[in-house]
């Protein structure tokens, strides 16, 4: 289990509150709330792009929150999924593999595994802006999972895909995200998430989460 504590922040009109809540380190932990309730913002915090002091973050030993945005070592998927539009899908993957750091010699068979746990075969070398959006998805997946992260994030991740396209996609992300051994939090306002996804669930309401 992991743990963040005293997370706490003010925007004026709009608080969060968080003394204490626990995110699994194995499986999907789902953080579900209306639109407005604050799960963005603590995606922010968590990734260190907004700052939060006096918030703690123990992961297996660690203090995530003393880290910088790098070191935390999370893999992030926004919902804007922010693709280099001319690379290929391909291309877009090994960008982050080097960008993380990733050691040369284990990025080719990464690359392989990846491509076909996400079913990337057939649109690998088509450039990412004339994927459909399931296709910019899974490269979206796999960039970040290709880092090596101690977590994954997924913010609002099948909100964007049409409804038949939503159920395929979520199968799909649950069975990788168990075959990589990686846990996940998800961010999501749809409770179908919430039922195919969550290993555990918090509910996040005007900023103050309710276990
Ligand atoms: N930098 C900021 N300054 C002022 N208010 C902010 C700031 N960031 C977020 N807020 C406010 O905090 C509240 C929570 O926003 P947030 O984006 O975290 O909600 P959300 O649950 O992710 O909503 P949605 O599902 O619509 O994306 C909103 O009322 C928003 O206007």
């Amino acid at each position: 289990m992991s743990y963040v504590e005293n997370l706490r922040r003010d925007y004026g009109d709009f608080k969060l509150d968080i003394p204490h809540w626990e995110i699994l380190d194995q499986g999907v932990t789902v953080l579900w709330g209306p639109s407005g309730s604050g799960k963005t913002s603590i995606f922010r915090i968590l990734l260190g792009l907004e700052t939060c002091p006096g918030m703690k973050w123990e992961f297996q030993g660690v203090d995530l929150a003393k880290l910088k945005t790098p070191e935390r070592r999370l893999g992030v998927v926004f919902q804007t999924l922010d693709l280099f539009p001319h690379l290929s899908a391909k291309e877009n993957v090994l960008f982050a593999a080097r960008a993380r750091k990733v050691d040369e010699s284990k990025v080719a068979r990464r690359m392989k595994e990846l491509t076909a746990k996400m079913q990337m075969d057939s649109f690998l070398d088509r450039k990412a802006s004339v994927l459909s959006g399931g296709e910019k998805q899974r490269v979206a997946i796999a960039r970040a999972l290709i880092g090596e992260p101690r977590l994954l994030l997924l913010d609002e991740p099948f909100s964007a895909l049409d409804q038949e396209l939503r159920e395929e996609s979520r199968r799909l992300v649950k069975a990788v995200i168990a075959d990589e051994k990686i846990p996940a939090l998800v961010v999501t306002h749809d409770h179908r998430d919430v039922e195919v996804m969550a290993n555990k669930v918090s509910n996040i309401r005007n900023g103050q989460i309710e276990v």
